[in-house]
């Protein structure tokens, strides 16, 4: 027998003949506010580098921008082991890694899923969870116990502002978090009191963004690496700035540093166009922001990420069903009415169904929405897992493209993390069709390209706690000036 070797992606090839004709209109309606041309992709861009600067000024902007204190590049000769932690939207990972200081590391790490409570739980629960987590793997990993306390990098992936490397104020919550007594607190002193009541000997020496971990990972192995990026439940980005660059650090800036010195920028670009002045917000992203714990923040977030795109999927189709009347005809609607019970996963399950029948699919629907689909239902349903999917790969790289025109790469390796970039079908291919589509270049080969990070929340909390420890053992400062 020949054997065809493996078959092509799957294209569509369904037809639409059994689609009612008023289905068939909705769905064009739905394609046309779901498309990003590329003319608004370059209009988005152009807004977001304007933002980006904004944020950076005395007077700020939608955007933080929030100068990271990480003020060396890695060498790569970094050594020593260093415990991190990595609090994001879904898990907590605590890592072991092991510098091997030529531009190689050794992680041991555990992952621990957030309880679904721990959103709107208190200050003191999160803190000893983490805590409580931290003692379960330093007793594994060290069961004669420790000489001296280990140090830790703390990836504390939300928006805290820092006036040192070893602080970290929180700005609000993101991600569907709403945790009471943490905003507007230094989140070091609340996890090391945590620490202290568990009794395992730790030191917090540094606080930084999952992003900037990326960036600072990815530069230890990949010496063309110039950003950080998470498209993971949140997304946001990090690079290298100037400090002479950044106006509001104007007059905080010790002797000790150079003007000249590298500045990293956790931009928590999902905060982009809080304005509402160019992203092309559908009355779907507009129930999401009403409906979240922090209206009016995180509008680009609300639109591209993990977090989201599930619960954008849930309200067309429920649009679909209870307005319009048009699928899903007397089907137990129970679940499908629940807020948040599609997680990214779902969409990107429907566009990796590859039979003709949409078999997968009807599955999907049977056991996870006990809701019996038609083959003209499930056609629809794809293009729309399709066009969610597709808006958010293209939308995101406005934030890889803005960073690049406001520093002048002409090329980059953009390091991206996340199970959005890792795991959403297509996504890689319809980014880097989005930055083609910006800017437009005629090379054969993509001069700015997304390249899978390393290890950043694990890795890169080391090689910045390593970082830091240097400038601190050299006496050289870590922090804006002290009056
Ligand atoms: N197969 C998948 N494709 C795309 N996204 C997924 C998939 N599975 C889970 N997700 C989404 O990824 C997010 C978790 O992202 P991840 O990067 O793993 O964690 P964290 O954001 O905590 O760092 C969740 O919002 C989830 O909905
Ligand atoms: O890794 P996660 O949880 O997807 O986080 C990505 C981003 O999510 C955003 O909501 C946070 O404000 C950022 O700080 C973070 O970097």
């Amino acid at each position: 027998m020949v054997h065809l070797g493996p078959k092509p992606p799957q294209h569509r090839k369904g037809t639409f003949t059994d689609v009612p004709q008023e289905l068939l209109t909705e769905l064009k309606n739905l394609e046309e506010l779901l498309t990003i041309t590329p003319e608004t992709l370059i209009k988005i861009t152009d807004h977001f580098i304007t933002e980006l600067d904004k944020g950076l000024s005395k007077k700020g902007g939608n955007i933080p921008m929030i100068p990271g204190w990480v003020l060396d590049f890695p060498t790569g000769k970094e050594t020593g082991d260093y415990l991190a932690i990595d609090l994001g939207g879904t898990n907590l990972r605590v890592v072991l890694v092991k510098l091997g200081g030529n531009r190689d590391f050794d992680t041991t790490q555990s992952k621990f899923a957030l309880p679904k409570h721990m959103r709107t739980a208190t200050s003191d629960e999160l803190f000893d969870f983490i805590a409580e987590c931290l003692k379960k793997f330093v007793d594994e990993e060290f069961p004669e116990g420790v000489s001296a306390p280990l140090p830790l990098g703390f990836t504390f992936s939300y928006p805290a502002s820092q006036n040192s490397i070893n602080e970290g104020v929180l700005q609000r919550w993101t991600k569907g978090f709403d945790i009471d007594g943490v905003e507007g607190k230094d989140v070091v002193p609340l996890l090391q009191a945590s620490i202290e009541k568990v009794q395992v000997p730790i030191e917090v020496v540094a606080l930084i963004n999952d992003t900037t971990g990326t960036l600072v990972a990815s530069m230890y192995t990949d010496s063309e690496a110039k950003m950080g990026l998470i498209f993971g439940t949140g997304c946001n980005g990090a690079y290298y700035d100037v400090v002479k660059d950044i106006p509001k650090l104007e007059g905080l800036i010790p002797d000790d540093i150079d003007p000249e010195s590298p500045m990293a920028i956790n931009c928590e670009y999902g905060a982009f166009d809080n304005e509402h002045l160019v992203l092309p917000r559908t009355k779907y992203d507009i129930q999401i922001d009403k409906e979240s714990p922090r209206p009016g923040q995180q509008s680009f977030e609300k639109m591209i990420s993990g977090y989201y795109l599930g619960e954008v999927l849930r309200l067309i189709l429920l649009d679909l069903t209870l307005e319009k009347k048009l699928i899903f005809k007397n089907q137990d609607l129970s679940k499908l009415q629940t807020s948040f019970i599609l997680d990214t996963s779902f969409p990107a399950k429907i566009e990796e169904d590859p039979f003709e029948n949409l078999s997968d699919v009807a599955d999907l629907f049977q056991n996870q929405l006990g809701i019996q689909t038609t083959s003209a239902e499930r056609k629809i349903i794809r293009v729309l897992a399709e066009k969610i999917g597709e808006r958010s790969s293209r939308l995101s790289i406005c934030g890889i493209a803005a960073i690049c025109k406001k520093r002048g790469y002409k090329s980059a390796h953009c390091a991206a993390d996340g199970s959005v970039y890792n795991k959403y079908p297509g996504f890689k291919e319809r980014a880097a069709q989005g930055l083609r589509d910006i800017f437009k270049w005629e090379s054969k080969e993509d001069p700015i390209i997304i390249v899978p990070a390393e290890d950043g929340s694990g890795a890169g909390a080391a090689i910045i706690a390593a970082l830091t420890q240097k400038r601190l053992k050299e006496g050289k400062s870590v922090g804006i000036k002290k009056n």
